[in-house]
């Protein structure tokens, strides 16, 4: 059975710079991945700022295209897709829900859309029924939403709904890039438990890409570690954080960590150790 999602030796580089002095930035060099089908993981890109974690996120949600390698959903080339059937199965989540929705915008308006585009919803009461059942996956209902406006909500609550939206595509693979990392500390931890829970209960795979390392520890499967468009670790979340082999991944496990969530990478349980995703930011 092909994989649900495959990069295939990916490739993208950017120009930068005006007329005279054009430079070559290779955002992202020879990664490859996959996750298969019928095998819900969450799957961490984690790396420091300018590693090359969105280029990655944007070629997976074809927003971007390689300029060499492919990225394959479900076998085929996400190049030869018409883009509403690939928004059907592949949803973004983004870092700043705030910019998600235009603030003159209803919210509920953006699901009952979502819900009729890509989730097969036909009439009105379908697509209520549909934005509903979404936004009570994140703990919110259509009741406390309809009629709302961005500015209305918390971004934690903001961020539940823009979740909410892309559930309600009901796709099969959401690639959330930096999710939490506009949102307050003391609520970064329900939003990745939350992922957990659509892994676990929805069967939904997740592309999560962060450079915060006690949510990546707390809720991965799987990641790999990326270093200036690299990816230089990769395996189980837990042996690769708990045992870095690469210096770069050491750097980055020591830069995060006070000495107390430290021992947590030594626990034996580390879902339950790693409580402390505040103190990383
Ligand atoms: N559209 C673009 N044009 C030119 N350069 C770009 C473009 N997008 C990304 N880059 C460059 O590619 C490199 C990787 O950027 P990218 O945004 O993918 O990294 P990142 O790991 O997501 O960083 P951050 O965590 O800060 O968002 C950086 O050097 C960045 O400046």
């Amino acid at each position: 059975m092909s994989a649900l999602i495959e990069l295939d030796r990916v490739s993208k580089s950017f120009s930068r710079g005006g007329l005279f002095s054009t430079q070559r930035v290779e955002a992202v060099k020879e990664v490859s991945f996959a996750l298969e089908t019928n095998k819900p993981e969450i799957f961490t890109v984690i790396g420091e700022s300018g590693s090359g974690k969105s280029t990655l996120a944007r070629m997976v949600l074809g927003i971007h295209t390689p300029n060499s390698g492919k990225v394959r959903l479900g076998g085929r080339d996400v190049e030869t897709y018409e883009r509403r059937a690939f928004m059907a199965e592949v949803q973004p989540i983004f870092q700043n829900p705030f910019e998600a929705f235009n603030p003159l915008k209803q919210l509920d308006r953006y699901l009952f859309m979502t819900a009729e585009r890509f989730g097969g919803a036909s009439g009105k009461s379908a697509a209520e029924g549909q934005a509903d059942g979404a936004l009570r996956q994140v703990g919110l209902s259509l009741a406390e939403i309809r009629g709302r406006f961005p500015h209305e909500l918390s971004g934690g609550q903001l961020q539940r709904v823009a979740i909410a939206r892309a559930l309600v595509a009901k796709p099969r693979l959401i690639v959330a890039d930096e999710p939490v990392s506009m949102v307050d500390a003391s609520l970064r931890m329900s939003i990745v438990n939350l992922f957990g829970r659509l892994r676990d209960e929805l069967g939904l795979s997740i592309v999560y890409i962060t450079h915060d390392l006690a949510t990546a520890y707390y809720i991965s499967d799987r990641l790999i570690i990326m270093q200036k468009g690299v990816v230089v670790e990769q395996g189980p979340a837990r042996a690769v954080l708990s045992a870095p082999t690469h210096p770069y991944s050491r750097q980055l496990r020591d830069a995060v960590l006070t000495p107390d969530s430290a021992g947590a990478f030594r626990a034996d349980h580390p879902r339950k150790a790693v409580a402390t995703p505040g103190a990383t930011s």
